[in-house]
């Protein structure tokens, strides 16, 4: 049985090992997962989170699922798998790449169907770890592919955290700004805190201090002033979920920032993978957004900061429109408008 570990996730056997995202920066912790109903739980208290990260994590998930029924009969697996499924495809709504990867797992059972249950459970895996491995591929070529739009001396925005710890390793938008240092070019980050659960300033400025990259943290609200004074050249930021028509989910607080960057001039980018795009979401209308505890709000840590009571709002994502866009990154080059004709097109 195989191994396999980054900086996101470890798999060996029989556990799901990943980092605790909801204690860091200030402690370094890792939980163990050895069943599905963990790794559902794992996935919506946010022990892991990002997008490709919950994919590649669902996976896993769906293949401790198969191992807890190892001994049973075929109809008993089936209806165990279609259960394992519809949990961990409940963990959270937003990030699609929850709902391909949780196909692709089930799509290896069904063409595995028929080969002895060790063989199966072994098929599995190797789905399970081709999408993990896959990952950190496609991320180093949509980073290369990124970095063409990064010119030495940039200072660039991000939002949320859609680094290393969001994938299985190396990161969407810090995948293209990981490729640009690593091309020599001199850049500067300037990462949004991201109220209210503090991706950037917890996860965004830890992965680049920890990677040896320039970054400035700053709180959502500086985010005009600063491209007002001139120090930011370019937007990059990640998706949750792309719609057909280019219209990109992610993180609450992206749709401000790409407001800003049209005002002031500056280019905005999304950086994601193809698992990432829903062709067979329309617009950005139809993406489901996930509303979030309002603790998240009222609370920083155990602190409250709100009065007792007080009615809260909180969408964990919000919808930055196509015409916002000035491209989207991907592992098979940058789609350009009309978004309808260029993602499609990376399909083909
Ligand atoms: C690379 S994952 C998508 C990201 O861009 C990230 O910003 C994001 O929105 C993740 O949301 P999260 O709620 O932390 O799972």
């Amino acid at each position: 049985m195989s191994h396999f570990k980054s900086l996101t996730l470890e798999w060996s056997e029989d556990r799901l090992k990943m980092i605790d995202q909801r204690k860091l920066p200030t402690a370094e912790e890792y939980v163990e997962c050895r069943n599905h109903e963990e790794v559902y739980v794992a996935i919506r208290e946010m022990i892991v989170r990002g997008a490709p990260a919950i994919g590649a994590t669902a996976a896993f998930g769906y293949l401790l699922g198969a191992k807890e029924v190892l001994d049973a009969s075929d109809e008993v697996l089936l209806d165990h798998m279609t259960t394992v499924k519809k949990r961990l495809s409940e963990s959270r709504p937003t990030a699609v790449n929850l709902f391909w990867a949780l196909d692709r797992m089930e799509n290896a059972l069904n063409s595995n169907w028929g080969l002895e249950r060790k063989k199966l459970i072994e098929s599995l895996e190797r789905a399970a770890l081709s999408i993990a491995k896959e990952d950190i591929e496609i991320n180093k070529s949509l980073g290369r592919n990124g970095a063409t739009v990064v010119r030495d001396g940039d200072g660039i925005l991000t939002h949320c955290n859609a680094g290393a710890l969001a994938t299985v390793d190396y990161g969407t938008a810090l995948g293209v700004m990981r490729a640009a240092v690593e091309q020599g070019k001199r850049i500067k980050i300037f990462a949004d805190e991201t109220r209210p659960y503090l991706q950037g300033a917890r996860l965004t400025a830890w992965e680049l201090i920890k990677s040896g990259i320039d970054v400035t943290l700053i709180c959502d609200n500086m985010a005009g002033w600063v491209m007002k004074k001139g120090f930011i050249d370019l937007v990059l930021v990640g998706a949750d979920r792309i719609a057909a028509n280019g219209d990109a989910a992610n993180k609450i607080g992206t749709y401000s920032v790409a407001i800003l960057a049209q005002r002031h001039g500056i280019p905005f980018y999304i950086a994601a993978p193809l698992s990432t795009v829903d062709l067979t979401t329309a617009s950005g209308e139809e993406i489901p957004i996930e509303e979030r505890s309002h603790r998240e709000i009222t609370h920083i840590g155990n602190q409250q900061i709100a009065p007792e009571g007080v009615r809260c709002l909180n969408p964990a994502f919000d919808v930055t429109p196509s015409s916002l866009i000035t491209g989207i990154i991907t592992e098979k080059g940058i789609a350009r408008p009309p978004y309808d004709v260029s993602l499609r097109g990376m399909f083909e």
